[in-house]
């Protein structure tokens, strides 16, 4: 039996894992889980599943040092320690945003398969992630379902020509672009075809989760060559070219489960979900509007540069923040990510370790808040 460590055990990802787990018939043990500050989530996972190990990054005064015989690990580091101590076979990275860099670098050196549903971790690490993956003997299972996607469709090909990648286009896909200007927090959370926390459900509707989704899929198949369609009903989760003109689809119910059962289970499929309905489901694809998405226009400029990768995802994660606390517009959160990308751009920074990857996370964050505080 497996053992296994969820980090954002209580999220969105953290939580459908959890329902996977109850399909697997105790082939995969649960030891361990962490999360930001949600104590009274993450209690009722400690009496369900007996962790032996917990972690709270923001804990409040109430969390006790041990709890059901399981250890809690609180403040900062807390979930690198606690994977220290699980030294779990498989470690679940599902925590949101750069903060899954530290902890996707942890379980590098203890876990050894990486399901990997924080994407963050392969923009912000890019290539030194994928070393610390090669030097410490890591097998990575991507989890986005795009990803997870083409990684069964590349599986045994050597003639990879272009990757197709595909959007639902978010929450506001049938508005039109001078609409942008006044839409509100409720409107662009409706997320049309998948249940998701509440940044990546923002990412969405902008597109900035496609252009990490770009980089994501830029670092691990080792290509440019990779192209956006929209496809409403998301059932086509990714596609990929091959230099015989053949393109494969990976075609499936849009449900998260099935590629987080996967990268558990892989190269073993044990999960059973709904077949889909492959006579009334529609197969339709359309090139994404610019002037709807207009962060796309950015997309050429800050692929294959690492600092800008960098730059896009943090300067996103502030501006999002301030726009769910309703700070800030909506199309606020472009014109913080152009100031910040500006910027960066200019100081031509090159990152040579983790070390410059968390200064220039920090220094990101520092401008894109400047920015927001002084100019809008
Ligand atoms: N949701 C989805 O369907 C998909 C998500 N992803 C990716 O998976 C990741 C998780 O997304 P999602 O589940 O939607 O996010 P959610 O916002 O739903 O959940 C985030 C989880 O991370 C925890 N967390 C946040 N910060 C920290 C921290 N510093 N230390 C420890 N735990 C932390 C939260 O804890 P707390 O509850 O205490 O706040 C929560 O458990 C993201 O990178 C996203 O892009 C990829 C594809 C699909
Ligand atoms: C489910 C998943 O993998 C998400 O990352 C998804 O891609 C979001 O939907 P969009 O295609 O709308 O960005
Ligand atoms: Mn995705």
């Amino acid at each position: 039996m497996k053992t296994l460590f969820i980090t954002g055990i209580t999220g969105s990802i953290g939580t459908q894992a959890l329902d996977v787990l109850n399909t697997l018939n105790d082939s995969i043990n649960l030891i361990g889980g962490s999360v930001n500050s949600n104590w009274r989530k993450l209690k009722i996972i400690i009496e369900k599943y007996g962790l032996k190990y917990a972690a709270l990054a923001k804990p409040s005064n109430e969390v006790p040092n041990f709890y059901k015989g399981c250890k809690i690990f609180k403040g900062d580091n807390s979930t690198e320690n606690a994977i220290e101590k699980a030294n779990a076979d498989i470690s679940l990275i599902a925590t949101s945003g750069a903060a899954g860099l530290a902890h996707t670098i942890q379980a590098s050196k203890y876990s050894k398969r990486i399901a990997l549903a924080n994407k963050e971790s392969l923009v912000l690490g890019g290539d030194l992630i994928l070393n610390l993956f090669k030097k410490n003997g890591n097998e990575l299972i991507p989890v986005d379902s795009e990803h997870s996607a083409i990684f069964q469709l590349v599986l045994g090909e050597n003639s990879i020509d272009e990757i197709y990648l595909t959007a639902s286009g978010g929450s506001l896909r049938d508005k039109q672009p001078f609409e942008l200007k006044n839409i509100t927090k409720e409107q662009v959370l409706n997320h049309p075809t998948w249940s998701m926390g509440k940044r990546i459900t923002v990412d969405s509707a902008s597109m900035v989760n496609k252009i990490l989704e770009v980089i994501e899929a830029y670092y691990l198949f080792n290509t440019n060559k990779i192209k956006i369609f929209i496809n409403r009903n998301s059932h086509i989760h990714s596609m990929v070219k091959f230099k015989d003109g053949v393109i494969k689809m990976h075609f499936g119910k849009p449900n998260m489960k099935v590629p987080i059962a996967y990268a558990f289970t892989y190269p073993d499929r044990l999960y059973e979900y709904e077949i889909p309905d492959i006579i009334n489901t529609e197969i339709n694809f359309e090139e994404p509007d610019i002037q709807k998405y207009p962060v796309l226009k950015n997309l050429d400029r800050i692929l294959g540069n690492h600092s800008l990768h960098i730059a896009l995802n943090a300067s996103d994660e502030v501006a999002v923040d301030y726009f769910l606390k309703g700070n800030i517009k909506y199309l606020d959160i472009n014109k913080t990510i152009n100031y910040v990308i500006n910027e960066i751009e200019k100081k031509q920074i090159n990152i040579k370790n983790f070390q410059d990857i968390f200064n220039l996370d920090n220094e990101c964050r520092k401008i894109a808040e400047e920015f927001i505080k002084e100019e809008l």
